[in-house]
């Protein structure tokens, strides 16, 4: 396999291994962000080809008219449930994608599975696989961090992470190569982790030693790629560190050439939250100085946080 820019892991000794096995794939996870802030995970109970269905349904929803579409707009950053059009998000950039976020209790944005053929009832179950997943990862992470194993199902039984499903349409390479543009716009992820999935367009980029240095996060069938977000660098007390990710346009290879128009790109991704009444704040070790961050409450820090992201079209919540 190519080399990677940052490590691939296989999670199949996690999820069944002896004890020993566990603890050897948590240690490389652990490793993995605490070195990067990014892995790639393989053998982890969602097969190649249920991301290939997850992204046909994903398809089906996008490729519905915009009037069909904006019926059903995310309406509430508290609930951030729902469709957001092209320009809805503001990152400090001009983005050019639209998004639909799928919840596990709040779904009243959610087409039917009349309105998208089998779409909400497909939605529901990868985002339970997603969830489960969500948990083994943290756990892994708690094994590691000396934590009670169950620390963090406990910290998201209540909680209603979401699940983002990403459409770049087709676009020109000049405008996303031009200043201020992008698929999506440098950022980090403001919750514990995010699981993503990647078509196999490319573009992803990530900044894992925080130098402005950008490498791509080359998409690999068959894998997700995790990353530490915020709410884990904070618990961590930096241990663990979210870094600044975006999506340009791929490199090129020798045969294309730079007046080329980027196909479309499909991602989804799962953004990893507590539930609402969970407070998150530093765990010190040993030899470290102190806590680096004050104590933040969960769901205050969600809202607030999507509530920035989406200033172009709600109305801002003061944090
Ligand atoms: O599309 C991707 O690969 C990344 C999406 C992302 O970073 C996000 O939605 O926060
Ligand atoms: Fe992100």
């Amino acid at each position: 396999m190519a080399s990677t820019s940052f490590p691939l892991i296989s999670f199949q000794d996690f999820l069944s291994g002896s004890e020993v096995e566990k603890r050897d794939v948590a240690q490389k996870l652990y490793n993995a962000f605490h070195t990067y802030g990014w892995v790639y995970l393989q053998d982890f109970g969602i097969s190649a080809n249920e991301i290939d269905q997850m992204f046909a349904m994903s398809k089906k929803y996008f490729d519905r008219s915009l009037d069909e579409k904006l019926k059903q707009t995310l309406s509430s950053a508290a609930v951030n449930q729902g469709y957001t059009p092209d320009g809805a998000e503001a990152n400090g950039g001009t983005d050019h994608k639209e998004c639909y976020e799928h919840r596990r209790f709040t779904n009243d944005l959610c087409p039917t599975d009349t309105e998208v053929a089998g779409f909400h009832t497909f939605m529901d179950a990868f985002y339970k696989k997603c969830f489960n997943l969500s948990v083994d990862v943290l756990q892994a992470l708690a094994l590691i961090m000396n934590l009670d194993l169950d620390y963090f199902s406990t910290a998201l039984s209540k909680a209603d992470p979401q699940l983002r499903l990403l459409h770049y349409m087709p676009i020109e390479r000049s405008v996303i190569e031009s200043k201020g543009h992008a698929r999506i716009t440098p950022h980090t992820d403001f919750g514990l982790c995010t699981i993503l999935f990647q078509d196999s367009v490319g573009g992803l980029e990530v900044d894992p030693f925080h130098t402005e240095n950008f490498v791509p996060a080359t998409p690999i069938r068959g894998t997700c790629v995790i990353n530490v977000a915020d709410l884990l660098q904070r618990l961590s007390n930096d241990r663990l560190r979210s870094t600044m990710h975006r999506v340009t346009s791929p490199r090129l290879s020798n045969e294309q050439s730079s007046g080329q128009m980027l196909p479309a790109r499909y991602s989804t991704a799962f953004f990893v939250h507590p539930s609402a009444d969970v407070d998150i704040e530093p765990i010190v070790w040993e030899g470290e100085k102190g806590a680096k961050y004050e104590k933040v409450n969960a769901g205050e820090w969600r809202t607030y946080n999507t509530s920035k992201n989406y200033a172009n079209i709600l109305a801002p919540i003061k944090g």
